[in-house]
């Protein structure tokens, strides 16, 4: 059990929670990790390592497991919350009776509500009214090159410049872990729920046997689809060539790590949904998002071949391969 104030809380006890509380103690800071499993949480403090998802990283001693949800929201101003999106609603509930009247709340949570398909800002300012400082941290960042303490990058955003500031100045490490400031938060989080839709994408076309220059392509218009979604919802153009855009499009399209490549390669590999999902065995965002892109970008008008078609795959028993034919098909274009 934690007594007393620590620097920041961090709700969600998976891969990439406890990279970023590991970061954060790294750095200094007296961090509470939150896990929602008591029997996980005793695990996590006995081992002092998370030996499930980052065995290679053991725990700097400012770093404390922590069972109750409310001491954990309480002990710290700043909470960072890194849960899977489709529960990401039902903590804001839960926590909200705990909240300090200075709270400020942040996630790096990817995704999108997946009843309306709404931001996560939206849900956050639905839930806990217009007055809490929010903050978003979107961008390329595997959870175990961040634990291990490998050069990476990130952007962050905020409703609130004064807690955008300390939010980044807990986090970066001069030697490991660099924060861009942006206060695009809506293109920041449509990076980060678009590229996993994309990334399956990716994945199909390389476990259909593809090559790099099909990836390639799907990269680059994957980029345009997620920039005419942005702009339709009112993200700047420049924030999707930055760390949330390009830069996480290119890592999770590229690079085993990402659950959402792997699951699409086992889809273009022929096994089924429930399989390749067994398989990975963590949360595998895009299968959600695919849902909630498609939803969205319904509502507002915005075509998204790709997208369209990994939502085909993975909700209309669309084969692959077609899908992947349908793509080259379409009518010749201006690029
Ligand atoms: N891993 C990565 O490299 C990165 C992940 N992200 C994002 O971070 C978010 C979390 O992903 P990640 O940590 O990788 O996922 P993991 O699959 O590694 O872990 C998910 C964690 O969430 C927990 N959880 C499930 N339901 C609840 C709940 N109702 N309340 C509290 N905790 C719950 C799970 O617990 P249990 O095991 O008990 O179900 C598990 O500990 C996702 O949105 C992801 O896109 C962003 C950047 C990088
Ligand atoms: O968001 C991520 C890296 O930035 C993690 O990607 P996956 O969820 O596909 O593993």
């Amino acid at each position: 059990m934690t007594q007393g104030a620590a620097a920041i809380s961090v709700l969600g006890a998976g891969s990439y929670g406890t990279a970023l509380a590991i970061a954060l103690a790294r750095n200094g800071h007296r961090t509470l990790l939150w896990g929602h499993r008591p029997e996980q949480v005793a695990t996590l403090a006995a081992d002092r390592c998370n030996k499930v998802f980052l065995p290679d990283a053991p725990f700097p001693a400012s770093l404390e497991p922590e069972a109750s949800l409310e001491r954990a929201v309480r002990a710290s101003r700043d909470l960072l919350i890194v849960v899977p999106s489709h529960v990401f609603a039902d903590l804001l509930r839960q926590l909200k009776p705990f909240l300090r009247p200075d709270s400020r709340i942040a996630w790096a949570t990817k995704g999108l509500d997946p009843a309306s398909g709404n931001l996560l800002q939206q849900v956050a300012r639905e839930i806990l009214g217009e007055q809490i400082p929010l903050a978003v941290l979107s961008g390329p960042t595997f959870a175990k090159e961040l634990a291990m303490g490998l050069p990476t990058a990130i952007s962050l955003g905020s409703t609130d410049a004064g807690f955008a500031r300390e939010l980044a100045d807990l986090l970066h490490c001069g030697r490991s872990f660099r924060v861009y400031l942006n206060d695009d938060m809506v293109g920041l989080q449509l990076g980060g729920a678009v590229k996993n839709v994309i990334a399956i994408g990716a994945g199909l076309a390389d476990g259909l046997g593809f090559g790099a220059n099909a990836r390639t392509a799907l990269i680059t218009r994957g980029l345009v689809e997620l920039q005419r979604l942005g702009v339709a919802l009112g993200a700047e153009q420049e924030t999707f060539m930055g760390m949330a855009g390009l830069g996480d499009l290119v890592l999770t399209c590229t690079d085993n790590q990402s659950r959402n490549r792997r699951f699409g390669l086992a889809l273009g590999q022929g096994k089924s949904v429930d399989t390749a999902m067994a398989e990975i065995g963590q949360v595998v965002e895009g299968y959600r998002n695919a849902a909630e892109v498609h939803q969205l970008a319904a509502r507002h008008g915005v075509e998204m071949p790709i997208c369209e078609q990994v939502y085909q795959v993975l909700y209309e028993g669309k084969n692959a391969r077609e899908a992947a034919l349908a793509l080259l098909g379409r009518d010749r274009k201006a690029e």
